[in-house]
């Protein structure tokens, strides 16, 4: 890093226990993070603008070459103001939740309010916030979805495991042992690489089995935690209710978006669930993440598909969409704020209520389990209870492969085993959780736990 800031204060070391992740612990992978991961994004965001010139001259006319330049310009000062450790600045555009951010970031104590130095988790979306808002400040590329590509070449290169798996999953009775394997193919898609290697079969047979992952049980190894039999507890307790509310918090389009498909498909299917809330992401995040139109490419290509089994089931989801069964709830740009969840019943209470009808919220991937957990190092054995510190707007399950320092739940020993054994085990992506807590009302009868009654609620969490 060249920063020409005093940088005293940034350490060489890994990240402390019980201390939030940040670039500030030179040992981290959040340090890496931002010192080569999110340049590079960022240039790559400048390349795809530039890929993609030819087909923008022609949708906007020669003028978009303005828009261009300046977005350029602006990427290459944000990724200097990286590199030197600069303070965040406050935001002067059309940015919707403008007000909403420049007060986060007008409150954040001032040590804290630089790259390197602040939390990594709001290092980080602050990035991500910052790269939206030049295109949403410029005259035409409001709506260009700079990462599309990258979304679409993921749903593209695993055509073989859509194929396979929409054979796999046809008819499926409902019975613990199914919802149990869809689960686990949902939650293993949170990790990209994996998963595809899974679907490599050695017979044309074994490709309509839905047992594929018991073929590679390995990876069922690397599930750390599995309470998935608590999730399905949970719907069945919901059965007798007229309404089964399934909240989906997605995470990435492509291939993990395909399976979470297949998993409220079965849920649908089988009275788990009546209908099923997708939230997904107003701006282009994090990469991947899912944005309202990429529901809309997924399931034209899965139509559009040449197999009728994968054909078939894009038109099934466009049905259940079209019922309401499916919905995608207008993106809450919560979602895409630099908050960890507990805060979210004081900065977004119509989102809080809005979760609290549903009989289980799921939260799929890293960066929801980052934020569930405030993006702090807990003792590796913390119950996921204690760790959401006062946030259960309703029951809730988090899916995610590990790829940061943030976890809980384990069993005693399980931590310091895998140290020794995999020293890369928190940012490799290969092993996975599904972690599940009940919500119980707090014993002082509010109707919604708040962080003032944050520690009653851990009280009468058992
Ligand atoms: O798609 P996911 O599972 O949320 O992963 C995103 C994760 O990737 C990272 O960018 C790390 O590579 C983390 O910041 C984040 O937690």
């Amino acid at each position: 890093m060249r920063t020409s800031a005093n940088n005293s204060d940034l350490l060489d070391v890994a990240t402390p226990r019980h201390s939030l992740l940040s670039g500030r612990f030179k040992q981290s992978f959040a340090y890496v993070a931002l010192q080569a991961r999110m340049p590079g994004i960022m240039q790559q965001v400048i390349n795809t603008l530039h890929s993609n010139e030819h087909e923008l001259v022609k949708k906007h006319g020669e003028e978009v070459w303005k828009d261009i330049q300046v977005i350029t310009h602006n990427i290459e000062r944000l990724k200097r103001e990286l590199s030197n450790d600069r303070r965040f600045t406050l935001f002067h555009g059309n940015e919707v939740d403008k007000a909403e951010w420049n007060a986060f970031l007008s409150e954040l104590p001032h040590p804290k309010r630089s790259y390197f130095r602040a939390s990594w988790l709001h290092a980080e979306c602050y990035l991500y916030r910052r790269l939206y808002s030049f295109f949403e400040n410029s005259k035409h590329l409001r709506n260009f979805d700079y990462f599309l590509d990258l979304k679409q070449e993921d749903l593209r290169i695993s055509e073989l495991a859509i194929t396979c798996l929409a054979k796999a999953t046809r008819n499926l009775s409902k019975s613990f042992d199914n919802f149990g394997k869809l689960v686990r193919i949902n939650l293993w898609s949170n990790h990209f690489d994996i998963q595809l290697n899974s679907y490599y079969f050695s017979t044309l047979e074994d490709r309509s089995d839905i047992n594929v992952l018991t073929s590679v049980a390995d990876l069922d190894k690397r599930l750390l935690v599995d309470e998935s039999l608590l999730v399905w507890n949970c719907l069945m307790k919901a059965k007798s209710n007229k309404e089964i509310i399934v909240d989906y918090i997605c995470d990435n389009a492509g291939f993990e978006l395909f399976t979470d498909f297949l998993l409220m498909e079965y849920m649908l299917d089988h009275g788990l669930a009546t209908q099923v809330r997708m939230h997904v992401k107003a701006i282009p995040w994090y990469i991947s993440d899912v944005m309202p139109h990429d529901v809309e490419w997924t399931l034209k290509y899965l139509m559009d598909h040449k197999d009728e089994c994968v054909s078939g089931l894009g038109w099934k989801l466009k049905r259940l969409l079209a019922e309401q069964r499916i919905v995608i709830s207008p993106p809450s740009y919560f979602w895409t704020g630099p908050q960890a969840y507990f805060v979210m019943v004081d900065c977004s209470i119509g989102l809080y209520k809005l979760l609290s009808q549903a009989a289980v919220a799921i939260f799929k991937g890293d960066l929801n389990y980052r934020k569930l957990l405030g993006d702090y190092i807990w003792d590796s054995t913390e119950e996921f209870i204690t760790c959401l510190r006062g946030f259960r707007p309703t029951n809730m399950c988090a899916m995610r492969t590990v790829k940061c320092e943030v976890i809980c739940g384990l069993s005693e020993g399980t931590a310091d085993r895998l140290l020794h054994t995999d020293p890369n085990w928190m940012i490799s992506g290969t092993y996975g959780v599904i972690q599940y807590t009940d919500s119980l009302k707090c014993k002082c009868e509010c109707l919604h736990l708040t962080a003032s009654c944050m520690d009653k609620s851990l009280m009468c969490s058992k």
